[in-house]
C-alpha cells in the first residue's frame, strides 16, 4: 500500500476531526475523492452544486471550526468562489480543494472546463485574492509541505485557503504526515505587549465614568466567549452586541443590554451606548449596514480590542499594541480591570418591558410576521441554533430572545441570499442533536433550494421557516422597482419532490448504493415535509409536525402580506438608501 497525496489530505482532515467533506465530483478530482473515501473516518457529502458545496463547508466551519469542500477545476471552482468569499468575509477557515489538469497538459494544450485558452493559471490567481493562502501542488513530493502550509494558515488567520491538486498527482506517493500540532499549535502573543495593553486599557477605563462593552462578530471566530464573560463580570458594566455578534454573549445574563444597531437597536441598547463615555469594542466591525448607513459610527472614545491587536486612546496620543491575541488580552484584562457598573445600573432604569406576547388571536385570521415570530420564539431551546438569512429574516432573527445555550448564525458581512440553506445543512452535520431552525425569505430560498434534497438524502431534520412575502422586500424598502418581484413557487410541493414519500423504503436500485450517512441500504428513506401556513392555527400545527419529523427536513411556508415586514427594516432601509445615493465627490 503506497501512501499518496490523497491519503495525506485525508489523514490531515481526519486528524482535524473534519469528518464530513463537501463535494461535487468532476473528472479532475475523482482519484482524490477515491482516496478520501478510502479513509474510514471521513464521510463524503455530495452537494447539488459548488456554491452550495462551499456554503455547506462554511456552515460546517461555524460549528466545527474548519470545513472543507472539493470541486472540479474552473467550471466547479468558479461557483465555489462565491462561498469562499463568504468564508473570507465572515472570518471562517474553509479549505477549497480543486482538482486540476494533468501536469503533462501545459500551455500547448486546450482543455475542457477551462476558458479554452492555453493559459489556465487564472484559477490560482483568482484564489489568491479570496484566501489567506493558495497553493498549487505541481509534484507529489511538494504535497505534505503545501497542504500543511494552507491548513495552518487558514486555522491561524481564520480565513479560507486554497489547495490545487492535479488529477494525476492525487494517487502519487508522498511522505506521511507528522503530528497534528504542526498545524494547530497556537502562536503566543508578545507578553510585553499584552501587559502594556492591559495597563493602558485599565488606566483609560479608570479615567472615565461610564464604560460599556460592545461585542462584534470577530470575537466568536477566535473562540473568546469565555474570556469575554470574565471581563464583563469583572467590569460589571452593560454589554451590548453588534447584530452580527448575536449569540456570543448570553442574553439571559444580568449585564446583557441588547443589540446595538443605531436607530434599530433592540431593548434600548442605543440609549445606554449614547449615555456611556467610553466603549470597549471587542471584535467589532463597523460597516455601512452595521452603522445604519453610516448614521451611527461610534462617537465616544473607543478602546479597540481586535483579533491580534489592541488600540487604546491615551491622555495624549493613542497607543497601538500588535501581536496581542484577543483571548489572552481579555483573560489578562479580567484580572486587572476595576469594577464600574454605572452603565448597567443606568440601563436597569431604562430597561424596556419585555414585549408582551400579543393577545390570543383569532386563530383563523391571516398569518402575520408577528405571529410567526411569536411561534418561532416558542421553538427555541438551549440546544437550538437559529440561522437568519439575508432579508427581513435578519430583523426577525435579531429580535428573538435566545435561551441560555441557544446559538445564532447570520452572514451579515457577505450577505448572500440563500446562504442559510447549505450553511445550515453543513452546520447540522457537524452538530448532530442540535435543533436547527432556518429563517429565510422566498427570494433567498429560490437561490439554494436544491440543498434541501441533500438534507433528505442524509435525513437531516432542519426546520426551514420560509417567509413568503411575494418578493425581495428588503430591496423594496431600500429602492423598489419591477426587479423586486419574483415568480411565486409552491414551496411545500417543491420540497416534497426531493425525496420518496413518508415511510417508503428507499429503492436502492433507483438511487444506486448511496453510501451517504443515513441514506441507502434499504433503511427507511429520508423525506422532506412541506407545509403551508396561512393562519396562526395552521402554523401551530405545522411547527408541531416539524418537531415530530426526524427523517429529514421540514419546510413551513408562511404566507404573509407583501408589506408585512419589520418596522426596523423600513427605518434601516431608508438610511441605507440615503447612503447608497450619495453623490460622487468631485
Ligand atoms: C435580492 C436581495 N439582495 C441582493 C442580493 C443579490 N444576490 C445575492 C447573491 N445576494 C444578495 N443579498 C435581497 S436582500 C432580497 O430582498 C431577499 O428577498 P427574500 O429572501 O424574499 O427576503 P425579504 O423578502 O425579507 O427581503
Ligand atoms: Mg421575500
Amino acid at each position: 500500500f503506497s501512501f499518496t497525496v490523497g491519503d495525506y489530505l485525508a489523514e490531515r482532515l481526519s486528524q482535524l476531526r473534519i469528518f464530513h467533506h463537501f463535494v461535487v465530483p468532476g473528472d479532475y478530482n475523482l482519484t482524490l475523492l477515491d482516496k478520501l473515501d478510502a479513509n474510514a473516518n471521513l464521510n463524503e457529502v455530495g452537494c447539488t452544486n459548488e456554491l452550495n458545496c462551499a456554503l455547506a463547508a462554511e456552515g460546517y466551519a461555524r460549528c466545527h471550526g474548519i470545513g472543507v469542500c472539493i470541486v472540479t477545476f474552473s467550471v466547479g471552482a468558479f461557483s465555489a468562489f462565491n462561498g469562499i468569499g463568504s468564508a473570507y468575509a465572515e472570518n471562517l477557515p474553509v479549505i477549497l480543494v480543486s482538482g486540476a489538469p494533468n501536469t503533462n497538459d501545459t500551455h500547448r494544450h486546450l482543455l475542457h472546463h477551462t476558458l479554452g485558452e492555453h493559459d489556465f493559471t487564472y484559477q490560482y490567481d483568482m484564489a489568491k485574492r479570496i484566501t489567506c493562502c493558495a497553493v498549487q501542488i505541481r509534484a507529489a513530493y511538494q504535497a505534505p509541505g503545501l497542504i500543511d502550509r494552507a491548513l495552518r494558515a487558514s486555522l491561524l488567520e481564520r480565513k479560507p485557503a486554497y489547495i490545487e491538486i492535479p488529477t494525476n498527482l492525487a494517487g502519487e506517493t508522498c511522505a506521511r504526515p507528522g503530528p497534528l500540532t504542526a498545524l494547530t499549535s497556537p502562536v503566543p502573543s508578545d507578553d510585553d505587549s499584552v501587559e502594556a495593553a492591559v495597563v493602558w486599557t485599565s488606566d483609560f477605563l479608570d479615567s472615565k465614568q461610564k464604560p460599556i462593552i460592545l461585542v462584534g462578530p470577530k470575537l466568536q471566530r477566535v473562540g473568546a466567549q469565555r474570556q469575554l464573560l470574565c471581563v464583563a463580570e469583572q467590569l460589571g458594566c452593560a454589554v451590548v452586541l453588534q447584530p452580527a455578534a448575536k449569540g456570543s454573549f448570553p442574553e439571559d445574563h444580568a449585564q446583557y443590554a441588547g443589540i446595538f444597531w443605531g436607530q434599530v437597536s433592540t431593548l434600548a441598547a442605543d440609549v445606554v451606548v449614547n449615555w456611556a463615555d467610553v466603549v470597549l469594542c471587542i471584535g467589532t466591525v463597523f460597516t455601512d449596514y452595521s452603522t445604519v448607513g453610516w448614521t451611527n459610527p461610534p462617537t465616544i472614545p473607543q478602546i479597540v480590542a481586535d483579533t491580534t491587536s489592541v488600540t487604546v486612546p491615551g491622555p495624549g496620543s493613542a497607543a497601538h499594541f500588535s501581536n496581542v491575541r484577543l483571548a489572552e488580552f481579555l483573560h489578562r484584562l479580567a484580572e486587572s480591570a476595576s469594577r464600574n457598573d454605572r452603565t448597567i445600573a443606568e440601563y436597569n432604569r431604562l430597561r424596556v418591558d419585555p414585549p408582551l406576547a400579543p393577545a390570543t388571536l383569532d386563530r383563523q385570521s391571516p398569518l402575520t410576521r408577528c405571529e410567526v415570530a411569536r411561534q418561532v420564539q416558542a421553538l427555541l431551546t438551549p440546544e437550538t441554533t437559529v440561522f437568519a438569512d439575508t432579508g427581513d429574516s435578519w430583523f426577525n432573527g435579531i429580535h428573538l430572545s435566545l435561551p441560555h445555550g441557544a446559538r445564532f448564525e447570520i452572514e451579515m458581512q457577505w450577505g448572500h441570499i440563500g446562504w442559510s440553506v447549505p450553511a445550515a445543512y453543513g452546520y447540522a452535520l457537524a452538530s448532530p442533536g442540535r435543533r436547527i431552525v432556518v429563517l429565510i425569505g422566498d427570494g433567498a430560498f429560490q437561490v439554494t433550494a436544491q440543498e434541501v434534497s441533500q438534507m433528505v438524502r442524509s435525513r437531516t431534520p432542519v426546520i426551514l421557516v420560509l417567509m413568503n412575502n411575494g418578493g425581495y422586500t428588503i430591496e423594496v424598502e431600500i429602492h423598489d422597482g419591477p426587479y423586486n418581484r419574483i415568480q411565486n413557487w409552491d414551496y411545500a410541493a417543491l420540497v416534497q419532490a426531493f425525496g420518496p414519500g413518508p415511510g417508503s423504503l428507499e429503492d436502492t436500485t433507483v438511487s444506486g448504493e448511496d453510501n451517504m450517512e443515513g441514506g441507502g441500504g434499504g433503511k427507511e428513506a429520508g423525506w422532506a415535509q412541506g407545509l403551508r401556513a396561512r393562519t396562526a392555527e395552521e402554523l401551530a400545527q405545522a411547527t408541531q409536525k416539524a418537531l415530530e419529523h426526524q427523517l429529514g427536513p421540514t419546510l413551513i411556508e408562511c404566507v404573509l402580506d407583501r408589506d408585512d415586514c419589520n418596522r426596523e427594516l423600513i427605518t434601516w432601509g431608508h438610511f441605507v438608501a440615503v447612503a447608497n445615493a450619495r453623490k460622487p465627490v468631485t
